[in-house]
């Protein structure tokens, strides 16, 4: 049994980093939330409140385009798993999720050319819904992820700072021959109701990434994330906030003092509204093997991770392969065992290495 756990996720305000006094209270505080949370809140972040407001009020409208705008989209289009997912078109842990989504991403220009390891494929460009239905929306959410991505370059050297290492350290991360693509998607979760096959809106996972950045962009609850003890908590939307974790590769290049912490979402309530999010995944650098960078961290920060024990009981397994496999691959095969309909026809090879059964009605994966 882990000795120190959480019932809640922390708020951090980002606002205490703009004057030297508070400053070190939200370094101590982001220290605490790494390596003993793996979650947190924070509040005014610094991403133009006008656009968070335009995202959150495009979400419904997006979802509300007819069935034959989504469709021209759907992802299985899509080298590069981008584009639109019906309801029960994806698999979390061998189960089918409850939800409907979009994937999007920064802009991105693919260089693969055969010969080149497969999963460099894995970035490119975006299918956006028709600019005539929705006007607009591209360019919002062009600028809204341009925000985002700026503050998570940023995030990363605070958590530099926090675990005592120069913030250029983080850099190391982000090299390569090639720009970083981050991923992000408009999401919708239906409320329970005779159609719905259970209220698994996304079963228990680790993101993939970095750092991931959420805008519940609804009032609902329904996020969960699992402490040290097991038990699931509550992270229920707070207006003006990002809820901000850690994906599993940030947590193998901290040698696991960043925790990656199991979530999920469950479907709102019969009766209920549909619920919606937007997440940001945060990338590094496709051809890095996490293995070859071995950050230093001083005994004093490796202690805080000896007092937090040992993890307990998780429900989570995805993702695991980081200590061996690059980065690349490592995000594409949580791609095709998430989406083995798109992996089918665009990677056939790494769909039979993971299905080899053919297409799963409930998925094996995850
Ligand atoms: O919708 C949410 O609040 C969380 C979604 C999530 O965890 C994910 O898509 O990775
Ligand atoms: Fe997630």
């Amino acid at each position: 049994m882990a000795s120190s756990t959480f019932s809640s996720v922390p708020i951090l305000d980002y606002s205490l980093l703009a004057s030297p006094s508070t400053r070190a209270d939200f370094i101590a505080q982001l220290r605490h939330a790494l390596i003993n949370v793996g979650f947190l809140y924070l509040s005014h972040p610094p991403v133009a409140r006008t656009d968070i407001d335009a995202v959150i009020d495009y979400a419904p409208r997006l979802f509300a385009l007819p069935q034959t705008a989504k469709n021209a989209i759907r992802m299985a289009n899509s080298e590069h798993f981008f584009g639109y997912s019906r309801l029960g078109a994806e698999i979390t842990k061998g189960k089918t999720d409850q939800r409907e989504q979009f994937d999007f991403a920064t802009p991105y220009e693919n260089r693969w050319s055969p010969g080149e390891p497969e999963y460099l494929r894995l970035w490119g460009p975006v299918q956006w819904p028709d600019e005539d239905l929705l006007p607009g929306f591209k360019d919002t959410m062009l600028r809204y992820l341009a925000q985002v991505e700026r503050l998570s370059y940023e995030f990363s050297g605070l958590i530099a700072e926090a675990f005592g290492l120069p913030a250029e350290m983080m850099q190391s991360f982000y090299k390569g021959d090639a720009p970083i693509q981050h991923r992000a998607k408009v999401v919708k979760y239906p409320p329970l109701d005779d159609g719905l096959a259970s209220n698994q809106g996304v079963g228990p996972h680790y993101d993939g990434g970095f750092l991931t950045f959420l805008l519940q962009a609804s009032p609902h609850p329904g996020l969960q994330v699992q402490n040290l003890a097991g038990e699931w908590i509550d992270a229920p939307p707070i207006p003006g906030t990002f809820v901000i974790n850690i994906g599993k590769a940030l947590e193998t290049a901290t040698q696991g003092l960043a925790r990656a912490t199991s979530h999920r979402v469950l479907s709102p309530p019969k009766g209920s509204t549909p619920r919606y999010s937007i997440p940001f995944f945060q990338n590094i650098a496709q051809r890095l093997s996490l293995k070859d960078i071995q950050l230093q961290f001083s005994p004093e920060i490796l202690k805080l991770k000896e007092d937090r024990g040992e993890v307990g009981t998780t429900d989570s397994v995805n993702y695991s392969e980081y200590d061996r496999l690059p980065v690349g691959l490592v995000n594409l095969i949580g791609r095709v065992k998430s989406h083995p309909d798109v992996a089918e026809r665009h990677y056939p090879d790494l769909f039979k290495q993971f299905f080899p059964q053919g297409m799963p009605l409930q998925g094996s994966a995850y």
